[in-house]
């Protein structure tokens, strides 16, 4: 099944960046064309039918899949980006990962009132991040549709933060 051959290229890294973290590595799925193309094709399968009407998508590796999904539909993208690097008037949250504290910014006209978006990133871990992103979308006018990841780290419950939003997985762990 092709969802199971996006797990099986996913390699593990231990304690990465720090002693007891087990990374994730998707860049064995980047590197691979049928691979990337698989996994673009679910996150586009998962938008159709819901009139999403933007993706933005989480800094860095959610501007991968969000960026290029965004182009298969024909939507606009925007980038939701680590604290001091978007140069007009932002929406600005801190946070806390699975392995580290940051902090994320929204320009605040990137959507229309009311306009249907889906959130992109690569990983929910602990869902502090995506839940992060959520609030900076609707604090800049945007309506969370769903939240779309290629993977799910399941037993750090992140889809429970991520309540009551539409939580979307391509594969879980
Ligand atoms: O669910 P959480 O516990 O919040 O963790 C998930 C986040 O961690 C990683 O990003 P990271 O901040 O490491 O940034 P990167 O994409 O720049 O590597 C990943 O890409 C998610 O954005
Ligand atoms: N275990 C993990 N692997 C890759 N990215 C992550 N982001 C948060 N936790 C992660």
């Amino acid at each position: 099944m092709a969802v199971d051959e996006l797990r099986a290229a996913v390699r593990d890294i231990q304690d990465f960046p720090q002693p007891g973290i087990v990374f994730k590595d998707i860049t064995p799925i980047l590197a691979d064309g049928r691979l990337l193309r698989l996994a673009i094709d679910r996150f586009v399968a998962d938008c159709e039918g819901q009139g999403i009407e933007k993706i933005a998508g989480i800094d860095a590796r959610g501007f991968l899949f969000g960026a290029t999904v965004a182009d298969r539909l024909g939507l606009g993208f925007v980038p939701i980006r680590k604290k001091g690097k978007l140069p007009w008037k932002t929406a600005s949250l801190s946070y806390k990962l699975e392995y580290a504290e940051a902090a994320i910014e929204v320009h605040l006209d990137a959507f229309r009132p009311g306009e249907r978006v889906a959130l992109i990133d690569d990983l929910l871990a602990t869902g502090g991040t995506a839940a992060a992103a959520a609030k900076l979308v609707e604090q800049a006018g945007g309506n969370v549709v769903q939240a779309q990841f290629l993977i799910e780290l399941g037993f750090l419950k992140g889809r429970e933060v991520l309540a009551p939003h539409t939580v979307k997985s391509l594969v879980v762990f």
